[in-house]
């Protein structure tokens, strides 16, 4: 159980390659947090799993699924799909509003309708190929997906587009109590013997920049309360020397020397049905999707870190936790639609599953409409109905870890401005549970209360008796 009072005093684990989100250069957004409505507001995978942080070993572990409307303004949406349709700064080219004419045998421009020339089973579509593939899968062996290609996401990596460092702007706004980097993915992989040590010779040098980034913390949250002064930008180079040449090197194999493996969606099968294994794990920190009629996609984890290899760095760093452990990083996706339209009856939901009930829930996309959820929780796209004519949903997810700033401080994705979060399947489960115990409880003090009230009574009879001296 989740312990209020006794909570153990962690220390905090050896810094890890983290890159903090790249910002605006002026640091920061006009965006007010309170003007997103969020619709959905759930959590799901009820349970009790070992916790360091509670005195009494355990705690009882959610995720969290949170929708938030109108989370980017529709410029910033058009400027996002427009770079990963056409590349450029995704501002000026235009076009970028899902309906651009990239597609078709036809060659035509035009409206929406030329996506109806499209065949029905996604390979008559055709997505730019310079930056398309269809190659991304959520498992081994699924059939492949349409996903940007590798040189892409690096650039998206890079965080030079000003649509992109908007979007980090208003997370960093809505979450003020820790930083928010991108998932490190090559801390996460096993590493070979020289990259170990390799990783081992930059401890040093990456524990000077942790003490650094802890006084900049410092200072900005003291400015902070003295002023409200924004985050400052985080440059782009600030990656890790290791991890952008084992990037570039990744990118010369995929683009100069013929195909690379299929791209899963995949890091953990957890709670999967027979048949629907793990697949490895998946080193990219964003993805881009362009589902169309006629996918297929699995039910899949971002990433959980209670399934990260044991010889990797961040296994080394934090060990086996369940997401979500106070003072552990969290890690979350962020799921934008980028379509300028999209109409219920097209489909393309993203389905949430909570594993243990088999019930869930759906969101539609909607343009401008954002998905926060934690990285262990089971979902999956829904192919475009037959009605969408063949139109690719667009969504580009954001891998990333929240970061405490604190020994034990807890981080969640449920604000407590929203309200509680509603708890699905096993976690309502979880909740009944913990409300019968608190029940028995009660009445076990209640009754407690009594028979020490008898017991005081008996007391003081026994007394009165002895004062008044025995009876003649
Ligand atoms: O686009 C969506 O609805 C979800 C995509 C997803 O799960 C992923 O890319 O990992
Ligand atoms: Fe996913």
């Amino acid at each position: 159980m989740t312990g209020g009072s006794g909570a153990v005093e962690l220390q905090p684990p050896p810094p890890l390659p983290f890159r903090l989100l790249p910002l605006p250069p002026d640091g920061g957004t006009n965006w007010d947090p309170a003007s997103v409505a969020i619709p959905l507001n759930v959590r799901l995978d009820g349970c009790i799993c070992p916790s360091e942080a509670s005195a009494e070993g355990a705690r009882i572990a959610y995720s969290h699924a949170v929708v938030l409307d109108d989370f980017v303004d529709d410029s910033t949406r058009s400027a996002l799909l427009s770079f990963l349709l056409h590349g450029g700064s995704g501002g000026a080219s235009g076009g970028g509003d899902g309906s651009t004419p990239l597609m078709g045998n036809s060659g035509e421009a035009g409206s929406g309708e030329r996506w109806q020339q499209q065949r029905a089973d996604g390979a008559g579509c055709q997505l730019p190929a310079d930056r398309w593939e269809r190659r991304t899968t959520d498992m081994a062996g699924a059939a492949p997906t349409w996903g940007v290609k590798q040189h892409v996401l690096r650039e998206l990596a890079e965080g030079r587009l000003p649509a992109m460092q908007e979007v980090h702007a208003r997370l960093c706004r809505l979450y003020p109590e820790c930083d928010i980097s991108h998932l490190p993915a090559d801390a996460i992989q096993l590493q070979s013997h020289s990259q170990a040590e390799a990783q081992q010779a930059q401890q040093t040098q990456q524990a000077q920049q942790a003490q650094q980034h802890q006084t900049q913390m410092q200072g900005r949250v003291a400015a902070e309360a003295a002023g409200g002064a924004e985050r400052p930008q985080q440059p782009p180079d600030a990656q890790h020397p290791q991890q952008q040449q084992q990037q570039q090197q990744q990118a010369d194999d995929d683009d100069a020397h013929g195909p690379p493996a299929k791209r899963s969606r995949l890091e953990r099968g957890g709670g999967l049905a027979d048949g629907e294994a793990a697949a490895g794990v998946d080193c990219a920190c964003f993805v881009a999707n362009a589902a169309v009629a006629g996918d297929t996609f699995r039910f899949h984890v971002d990433a959980d870190p209670t399934s990260f290899p044991d010889g990797s760095p961040w296994h080394a760093a934090y060990g086996d936790y369940f997401n979500g452990e106070p003072g552990r990083p969290l890690l979350v996706s962020l799921l934008l639609y980028l379509n300028d339209e999209w109409r219920r009856d097209w489909g393309a939901d993203t389905l949430f599953l909570d594993g243990q009930t088999d019930t869930g829930v759906f969101v539609t996309p909607r343009p401008g409409r954002a998905v926060l959820f934690d990285q262990d929780i089971l979902h999956r796209v829904s192919p475009p109905s037959a009605a969408a004519g063949g139109r690719p949903r667009f969504s580009l997810v954001w891998k990333l870890a929240l970061l405490p700033r604190a020994p034990g401080q807890a981080l969640c994705l449920a604000r407590p401005e929203w309200g509680p979060p509603a708890s699905i399947g096993s976690a309502a489960r979880v909740d009944a549970v913990k409300r019968q115990l608190a029940a028995e409880r009660r009445l076990a003090a209640a009754q407690q209360l009594a028979t020490t009230r008898q017991q005081q009574q008996q007391q003081q009879q026994q007394q009165q008796q002895q004062q008044d001296g025995p009876e003649y």
